[in-house]
């Protein structure tokens, strides 16, 4: 599939096609009219479209080898996406030893060749459930150009490969997915989306914990989108990029002549989330002195700005992130252990993408479409070995590092196949014989500790960038950081540029 003129067709499709809000309209006149007295008084058309959109199978028009249009079935059965649009490829969402005949199959479909009447194929949903569905396709002419029509009747779901059976698949949980594109079937991120959906609704402290790039801000994000503060902002403050002189004025703001360089009175980050939401990223690397008053403003709801006397109430749901272990920290000393009980009222932990190897194909699938359509590259197929190798790399970077590995892997490739070359993955495979509970210790030389594993590491991938932290070929961009996370733990972890390179 082209997929940098898929986007294309997309776009071009949108003023010749009806999209799903046309339909609609149009099916709720029809459904408004009364059914006896008025329906004749629908046009033909109407009609039709009435007809196909409230269908009880799914179907779903594709032209230029995508979807045009998806009824209410298909988005019920399928998921994927709010605007209805995009629902991937079925090769993408067959069973691994099916794909290579539906791939044949669909490319037969998309160039307008004979393919069977009827078949029955097992296909993936969003939720993670296999469909069993009996696929009747044909071509036809479509608003003067050639499409395929694709139906699908359910047979039968086999219960989903999160372990759930027959879960609804527009339950509550989708929401969490739709309102910030967050991709996944894992059990483990299932758990993640069934907190986020149980405490969303509240203006209950949030706590999220996780390895750097394992989606803790897009977690943030989904829990401000669905909370009633929806319409306010989200405010976002990172606690380690801030120099600790800073910081205190970035939270609470500072009054004129407050200090040195205070030339006028500058509201703080408290008072720009008001009704809203403040997301506190990295809040484990926040300054003791500036822990103590947030600890006020969380348990009185009140603050000054710096240099000012007025005392000012804060209504504010407050959303912490961190990739420390914050009770070792408070144990350590080095993190307020009253401010970490304050925060810890609702803890959601994101576990490391090693661990919901299951998520991969799909993530890919999604950062080879964003790409594709970045780079204008053409990709028709994933090869095999690439997923066998993506969920066989221990990902120290997790998502955000599969995002940019993705990324230059499609900068690199010469075909419309995705390959995934061993250059591209910066960390030692994961062993495949061991079960991933024990993968962290497996890969770990037993005289080594996470923290020596992960300097060694890091300076690994310094010495291939000659000490570039930032950049398109910087340390950072390879090992999936944020270049301020990685100066950070550069500092923590004591690594420095040897006196010779300097
Ligand atoms: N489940 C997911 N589906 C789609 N994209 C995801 C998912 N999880 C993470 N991402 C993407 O991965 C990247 C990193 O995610 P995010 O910034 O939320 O991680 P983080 O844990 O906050 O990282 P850090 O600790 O370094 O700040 C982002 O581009 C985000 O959109």
């Amino acid at each position: 599939m082209d997929h940098g003129k898929y986007m294309n067709a997309t776009h071009r499709n949108a003023t010749r096609i009806p999209r799903f809000a046309t339909l609609d309209k149009r099916a709720n006149d029809l459904a408004n009219a009364d059914r006896l007295g008025e329906a004749s008084q629908v046009d033909g058309e109407s009609l039709y479209q009435a007809l196909i959109e409230h269908a009880s199978d799914a179907i779903m028009i594709v032209q230029h080898g995508q979807a045009a249009y998806r009824n209410r079935a298909h988005e019920k059965w399928f998921g994927f996406s709010a605007d209805g649009l995009a629902a991937p490829r079925l090769s993408i969402l067959a069973r691994a030893e099916h794909r290579e005949w539906v791939q044949a199959y669909e490319q037969a479909l998309y160039r307008g060749e004979e393919v069977p009447a009827c078949c029955q194929m097992t296909l993936l949903n969003q939720d993670g459930q296999w469909l069993h569905l009996e696929v009747h396709a044909r071509v036809i002419t479509y608003w003067g150009a050639l499409a395929t029509v694709i139906t699908m009747r359910v047979r039968q779901e086999t219960g989903a490969t999160t372990g759930v059976q027959h879960r609804e698949p527009q339950g509550s949980l989708k929401s969490a997915q739709e309102v910030d594109d967050i991709v996944g079937t894992s059990p483990a991120l299932h758990r993640v989306l069934q907190q986020v959906q149980q405490v969303a609704g509240t203006d209950t402290t949030v706590l999220i914990t996780g390895e750097t790039g394992t989606g803790k801000e897009l977690i943030a994000r989904a829990l401000h989108h669905l909370s009633p503060r929806r319409a306010q902002p989200l405010v976002k403050v990172n606690c380690t990029a801030l120099p600790t002189g800073l910081i205190e004025s970035e939270l609470f703001g500072h009054e004129k002549g407050a200090f040195t360089g205070a030339i006028a009175r500058k509201l703080g980050r408290f008072e720009l989330a008001e009704g809203g939401t403040l997301f506190l990223d990295e809040i484990g690397d926040l300054a003791l002195d500036v822990q103590a008053k947030l600890l006020r403003v969380l348990q009185e709801g009140e603050f000054e700005r710096v240099g000012g006397t007025q005392t000012l109430s804060s209504n504010v749901r407050i959303i912490a992130a961190t990739h420390r272990d914050l009770k070792r920290s408070a144990s350590a000393e080095t993190f307020r252990a009253d401010l970490f009980y304050r925060l810890h009222v609702f803890p959601i932990h994101l576990p490391p993408l090693r661990e919901r190897v299951e998520d991969i194909p799909l993530l890919v699938q999604r950062f080879v479409e964003k790409y594709a359509h970045r780079l204008a590259k053409s990709i028709d197929t994933i090869d095999d070995t690439a997923i066998a190798r993506l969920t066989a790399y221990a990902w120290p970077g997790n998502i955000r590092e599969l995002e940019h590995v993705i990324e230059r892997a499609l900068i690199l490739a010469q075909d419309r196949t995705l390959t995934i070359d061993d250059a591209l993955l910066c960390a030692p495979p994961m062993p495949q014989s061991e079960p991933i509970e024990s993968i962290e210790q497996a890969s770990a030389a037993p005289t080594l500790t996470l923290a020596e594993l992960q300097r060694d590491h890091i300076e690994h991938i310094l010495e291939q960038t000659g000490w570039v932290v930032e950049g398109p070929q910087g340390a950072a961009r390879i090992l999936g950081l944020h270049p301020n996370t990685l100066r950070g733990r550069m500092r923590r972890l004591g690594i420095k540029r040897p006196l010779h390179q300097v």
